[in-house]
């Protein structure tokens, strides 16, 4: 049997399907038009939250429309659709800017109207499930307005935001006894809701089942032993592939304590048919699978809180508020993120120091010692340190920073979530960075009544710094650790990035020891690099960026000969120039490198 090829969308359908609808125009002219106080918030609150109930709506179609794509085997539109989805939110806010900025120009400075017109949309919020996401909406929105003013909005949900959430509510449960049968497994997977043919439906399940049951030996399972399968009810949906998620608990048996394990089915959908690829039952490879390094997953169940409280149990070591992004939620994960900082102080009563590790000449980064985040300013002009001729400014580097949070990250770039206007208060800081940040020249930074104002702030997940993590890992992981760099550095090149400064010292390992990207200025689209082999002359004057791949292991800087070793015999190529230039041409050629992104070893087929 062979699954239909014939694209559900042509473009113009897709247009349509996610066209914002415009602002409210009767709204807006009654909103300037009315000089009741009352009346104007009212309004306002109005206009405001019907221009988020058209974003939430096309939101929520994006969803199934990945569904249909993959069902379908359109991956051309599943890549438009991940396009599409990441700039919905700021279009529908810049609709609405200049309408109010020119219509109610006194709007901006008009604290009492914008405290009654929140009060209004609060009551007209009040009791919907993505009330939270739609006061996050409000206060992006007034961002904007003030985007010219130092003047902070706050990045919490206030009133808006919902107890926690249990996963409960979106699991489904099958209940059994081990061995699990491959019937159980045909069921849970006939039951997903895909409408497309499946390849073996029959052979997958037995082999899905076969690898459960090799994850659970090490938990000491006995045959007839009462068994939870818990699966989501939702789809993830991503690129070429899709997903099926929850997990398998085993009761207290008396012997052995309650026993639960993640699991995640992989599946694909072939020219003839649906199959599970692989099947992960670790948590951090679950991680690897579902990490804010990679293009998000649209899930079709839209209760985004129990999905990412879900995630968040699978994946326990990586924060809450990063679980959000990943299923797309950026603003909501935003809100999280801030959240859990101030928590994190408010619990550790730790200050924000200078980051461990090198200064950045850029990039003032600075964390709490015990805090899952690094946060960073851009220095408005590098320090004497900055190894190039030429620094292209603070906005260009935001840019870049801004772009690879935009773009598909390969799974070997940190995501980068960048607020603006932020405020925390002073006592947060440790007096020396406090210095720092507001020590003449830094522009983007300012006191006011006792709390530092941000004009951006980048936030990203904390890793060790490569150099810090050579310097005191056992020689196994730090051989792989420098094999797996160059894995990173294969995998940003497919993802069209280049480093031009190559220093090991940019790079940072993460919790589950992989290896990425976190400092973004000196990043160039690796199609615009002039790769230069061994042989050409040195010493010639030319524009742009060129690149000697043989000059790479030097501009690593590792020091160790035998790690610098282990990353040559590991990745001879990264140092010859046709590797590169190779790249360049599939890039150029519009091909996209297949990024994997779960061990081979899982996969049910070789
Ligand atoms: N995500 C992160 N996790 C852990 N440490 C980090 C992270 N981001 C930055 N750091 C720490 O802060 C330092 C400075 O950050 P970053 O490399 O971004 O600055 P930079 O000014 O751009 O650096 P450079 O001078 O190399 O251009 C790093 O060397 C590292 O020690």
């Amino acid at each position: 049997m062979t699954t239909s090829t014939t694209l559900p969308f042509a473009p113009s359908d897709l247009e349509a399907a996610t066209r914002i609808a415009e602002p409210d125009v009767d709204l807006l002219d009654a909103l300037v038009r009315s000089d009741d106080p009352d009346d104007q918030a009212r309004i306002l609150a109005r206009v405001v939250l019907s221009a988020f109930d058209n974003y939430y709506a096309v939101s929520r179609r994006i969803p199934s429309l990945a569904k249909a794509a993959f069902e379908a085997r359109d991956w051309t539109l599943t890549v438009r659709l991940s396009k599409a989805r990441i700039g919905l939110y700021t279009t529908c806010i810049d609709q609405l800017v200049p309408p109010l900025k020119a219509g109610m120009p006194e709007l901006v400075k008009d604290e009492q109207l914008w405290a009654r017109a929140e009060a209004e949309l609060l009551a007209a919020i009040a009791g919907r499930y993505e009330a939270d996401f739609a006061f996050a909406f409000w206060h992006s929105l007034r961002r904007k307005l003030v985007d010219d003013e130092w003047r902070p909005v706050s990045y919490d949900s206030g009133p808006a935001a919902r107890p926690p959430a249990s996963s409960a509510a979106i699991l489904d449960a099958t209940v059994t006894t081990l061995p699990i049968r491959p019937a159980v497994i045909r069921e849970i997977l006939a039951g997903a809701g895909l409408e497309a043919p499946w390849r073996d439906l029959d052979g997958d399940a037995a082999l899905a089942a076969a690898a459960i049951e090799a994850a659970l030996e090490p938990l000491g399972p006995r045959d007839g032993e009462p068994t939870r399968i818990e699966i989501a009810q939702s789809g993830f949906f991503r690129n070429r592939g899709a997903c099926l998620i929850g997990r398998i608990k085993l009761r207290d048996r008396g012997d052995m304590p309650m026993r639960s394990i993640p699991l995640l089915i992989a599946l694909l959908n072939e020219d003839d048919g649906l199959v599970v690829d692989a099947v992960l039952t670790d948590s951090d490879e679950l991680q690897f699978a579902f990490s804010s390094t990679l293009a998000n997953y649209h899930a079709t169940n839209p209760h985004y809180h129990e999905l990412a409280r879900l995630l968040y149990e699978l994946m326990p070591k990586r924060p809450l508020g990063t679980q959000y992004s990943c299923i797309g939620f950026h603003h909501l994960g935003k809100v999280a993120v801030m959240t859990e900082i101030l928590a994190e102080h408010q619990r550790s009563k730790e200050r924000l120091a200078t980051a461990p590790g090198f200064k950045g000449t850029v990039a003032i980064a600075f964390t709490m010692p015990s805090s899952a985040y690094v946060l960073k300013i851009i220095r408005d002009h590098p320090t004497d340190d900055y190894k190039f001729d030429y620094f292209d400014g603070l906005d260009a580097v935001l840019r870049k920073y801004n772009l690879v949070h935009e773009i598909d990250r390969a799974g070997s770039m940190l995501d980068n979530i960048i607020y603006s206007n932020v405020k925390l208060d002073r006592t947060m800081f440790a007096p020396d960075l406090l210095d720092e940040l507001l020590e003449a020249g830094i522009g983007t930074v300012t006191m006011e009544r006792g709390a530092l104002v941000f004009r951006h702030l980048i936030v990203q997940i904390k890793l060790t710094p490569l150099p810090l993590y050579l310097g005191t890992a056992k020689p196994d992981d730090a051989r792989a650790a420098v094999v797996n760099l160059g894995d990173c550095i294969k995998n940003n090149a497919a993802a069209d990035i280049f480093n031009k400064d190559l220093d090991g010292r940019n790079y940072g390992v993460s919790r589950i020891r992989k290896v990425y990207l976190f400092d973004y200025d000196a990043v160039e689209p690796l199609t615009d690099v002039k790769i230069r082999s061994a042989d050409a002359p040195r010493g010639t004057f030319e524009d742009g960026v060129l690149f000697r791949p043989s000059d790479m292991l030097e501009g690593l800087r590792i020091d160790d000969p035998a790690l610098r070793r282990a990353f040559r015999d590991a990745h001879p190529e990264l140092m010859q120039a046709e590797y590169w230039q190779t790249m360049q041409q599939a890039l150029r050629a519009g091909k996209v490198p297949r990024v994997m992104n779960y061990p081979a070893k899982r996969r049910l087929r070789a």
